[in-house]
């Protein structure tokens, strides 16, 4: 017979209750779109082969001083021994590809260390949504889609990402929602999705970015499908798996 029991779907909105949600069966989609896991995406996207993802500066100098190829910053600025920071833009194919990048950021990489108990750490963003959508949908486990947002603070762009997915898992029929999150996140991403690029000029993140002159890949980071490959944390690495389709 089949099973027409429907699949748990939550959204925790800021790493501050991860607590709440977290379930070591879960499938977890760590969500920073700005900038961490668009950058994560574009790197897969560009040809790296891995990234080993840290949670401290020491432990990101250590590996500096052990050889590794560093991306870093913290709070917008590239850490002094780092070769260069928290752009997808410096995630370029020439700098990137068939290469280890050691990564850590102000929130992203932190929350995939929270998740790492989860039965699978993937990472999302606007650039791989339908990919992860479809990987998702083809899975049999509760899905948590967890927003790194801005230092434990309630983020946007995590969380009209986080809508723009679960409205096309909630669509499958497979999924139902246990917290009103997720329904606040999806009715943010029909208030957005009309126009993604000007609804993000309203995010905290933009101004804080824009201060620092790290605003050029707002529409970059906005947009739609620009990989089907879904990083993955495996054993202390990214990793990515593909979901079809040629890369671009
Ligand atoms: O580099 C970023 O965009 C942020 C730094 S902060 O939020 O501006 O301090 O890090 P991320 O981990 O990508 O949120």
């Amino acid at each position: 017979m089949m099973n027409t029991k429907k699949r748990r779907l939550e959204v925790c909105i800021t790493p501050a209750i991860y607590d709440k949600h977290a379930h070591d069966e879960n499938l977890v989609v760590v969500i920073d779109v700005l900038r961490a896991t668009s950058s994560i995406c574009t790197a897969f996207a560009n040809g790296v082969d891995r990234i080993i993802p840290v949670a401290t500066v020491e432990e990101a100098r250590q590996k500096k001083e052990a050889g590794y190829i560093v991306a870093s910053e913290r709070d917008g600025y590239v850490l002094d021994f780092a070769d260069f920071g928290n752009s997808p833009f410096n995630f370029s194919a020439d700098k990137v590809k068939g290469k280890q990048i050691v990564y850590s950021t102000t929130n992203g990489t932190r929350c995939i260390h929270m998740a790492s108990h989860s039965q699978e750490v993937l990472i999302g963003s606007f650039l791989n949504l339908s990919a992860l959508a479809k990987y998702l949908i083809a899975q049999d486990a509760p899905v948590l889609l967890f927003c790194a947002s801005w230092k434990d603070r309630f983020s946007l762009e995590d969380t009209v990402c986080a809508g723009a997915l679960a409205e096309l898992l909630l669509n499958s029929g497979q999924f139902e929602s246990i917290c009103d999150a997720v329904t606040a996140s999806v009715d943010l991403w029909s208030l957005a999705k009309t126009n993604l690029n000007s609804y993000s000029l309203k995010t905290a993140q933009k101004g804080r970015l824009a201060s620092k002159g790290l605003d050029d890949c707002m529409e970059f980071c906005h947009q739609l499908d620009f990989t089907n490959l879904i990083p993955y944390y495996t054993n202390g690495t990214l990793l990515a798996k593909s979901m079809g389709h040629s890369e671009k």
